[in-house]
């Protein structure tokens, strides 16, 4: 997580921006189009437009995979080129690809992170691009195990699912799941605490992280006080209800870096909220709209987020 940290620090600003793409949310200049090969082109053009407007005004991206893997192979070389985009922009690329299954099979998901014996001794940093990569923990540290040993051995990160902004996400999070009470959410919290003390930086946080969604303001101070050597990725901030006062408190007491907020459909649809839009604009104009209203939106997030941690 140093060099996370090494990043926000330099734009002071912990902010992270979604890269989901999907039709509806691109301008129709780039969805007109006649086969699944040109609107993934789109994509990558509408990616590095963002990326471009929101380089040194935030220093993560969070590119979610579900949206490339809708497009097949063409889809997936999408996801790979604006991950090394972004890269390549000095960005923290966070890939929100939630991977989790038995231990050998999570060691070839863990190719993700370079450092996977599931390619043998085959270099994969020219495969995929990300820094960390998030983490479905419902088998248990089997399922994480082979990640984290990947994370290792490359100097990358993993997010493991804690307490996710879904509406229904306490009908298994919040159940008690031991005698005192204890939700699985909070078992989980201790348990990442746990999984990760071996890995602990000099900004004191472990190479663990936690995703810890936004929407349930209610359980943040128990999460954050059981996770203090755990930095936090936040999403649900902004489309799903998320404000900056609900996510004050996943902030560590001595540090404006003990998480990052993400917002995917508030920063890369904001043009759609732009009246000088118009549909017979060029493709080129229609892109520039995106970048220009993308940045003014991720401005104004940075702005509200720095006024309730101030
Ligand atoms: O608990 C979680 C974990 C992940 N996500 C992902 O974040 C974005 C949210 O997109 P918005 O447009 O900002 O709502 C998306 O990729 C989710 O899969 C989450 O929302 N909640």
């Amino acid at each position: 997580m140093d060099r996370l940290i090494t990043v926000l620090k330099k734009v002071g600003n912990p902010s992270v921006v979604g890269l989901d793409p999907k039709p509806q949310i691109l301008p129709q200049q780039l969805t007109q189009v006649e086969s699944v090969q040109q609107l993934a082109q789109s994509y990558l053009d509408f990616n590095r437009s963002i990326i471009d407007a929101v380089t040194g005004l935030v220093a993560v991206v969070k590119p979610q995979i579900a949206m490339y893997e809708a497009l097949g192979p063409v889809g997936l070389e999408v996801y790979c080129k604006t991950t090394a985009y972004a890269s390549s922009k000095g960005l923290y690329v966070l890939g929100d690809v939630k991977r989790g299954d038995i231990g050998t099979t999570a060691a070839a998901y863990a190719s993700h992170l370079a450092g996977s014996p599931a390619v043998g001794d085959l270099e994969t940093e020219d495969l995929w691009h990300e820094d960390a990569i998030t983490v479905n923990p419902f088998l248990g540290y089997d399922g994480i195990h082979p990640f984290l040993q990947a994370a290792e051995k490359a100097d990358k990160d993993i997010f493991v699912l804690c307490s996710t902004s879904n509406p229904s996400s306490s009908q298994l999070q919040a159940l008690p799941c031991g005698p005192d009470g204890t939700t699985v959410s909070q078992h989980l919290a201790e348990l990442i605490e746990l999984w990760g003390q071996d890995s602990r930086g000099g900004y004191g946080f472990s190479r663990i992280g936690a995703v810890v969604g936004a929407t349930h303001p209610d359980r943040a101070s128990d999460l954050r006080a059981r996770l203090p050597h755990t930095f936090l990725l936040v999403p649900g901030y902004g489309a799903q209800g998320g404000t900056a006062a609900d996510v004050a408190a996943l902030f560590t007491d001595n540090s404006s870096y003990g998480a990052s907020i993400s917002s995917s459909r508030g920063i890369i649809a904001a043009w759609q909220k732009d009246p000088s839009y118009r549909p017979d604009m060029s493709r080129t104009q229609a892109l520039d709209l995106v970048a220009k209203a993308a940045r003014k939106a991720a401005r104004q997030m940075r702005d509200d987020l720095t006024a309730v941690l101030n």
